[in-house]
């Protein structure tokens, strides 16, 4: 039995590893449908939605908090309503199991 995503914890990623390609990466999102991925599979992104500016500004400083309690770092967005996550690995300009990792604990922070 694998370990769900939002168990396992980002690990410190150097660059020098190959990232996930369109199957790995296809794979890897079955455990979280809600996000997508772009057409070559290097970015993982969702976009949340809530009643107002606030409660949009609480979820992002969650994931930044998140973000830094697990060292791997998305790009947060948010406005009115709205806060949008992507994620991808700089250091090998691509995915990488962390940043499903991250999606998945993300998604979490909504229980
Ligand atoms: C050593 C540490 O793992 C790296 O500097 C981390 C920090 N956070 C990161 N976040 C993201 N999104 N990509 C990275 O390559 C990355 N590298």
């Amino acid at each position: 039995m694998s370990t769900a995503l939002s168990e396992k914890t980002c690990s410190a990623c150097r660059g020098g590893v190959p990232s996930l390609d369109t199957d790995e990466a296809g794979k890897l999102l079955a455990e979280v449908p809600e996000w997508q991925l772009n057409d070559d599979a290097t970015l993982l992104s969702r976009e949340f939605r809530f009643d107002n500016f606030r409660q949009a500004m609480t979820f992002a400083g969650q994931v930044g908090e998140l973000a830094e309690e697990q060292g791997h770092h998305p790009v947060i967005t948010f406005g009115w309503g709205f806060c949008r996550i992507e994620t991808q690995t700089r250091k090998i300009h691509g995915l990488h199991e962390n940043d499903f990792i991250l999606a998945a604990k993300i998604d979490e922070l909504l229980n």
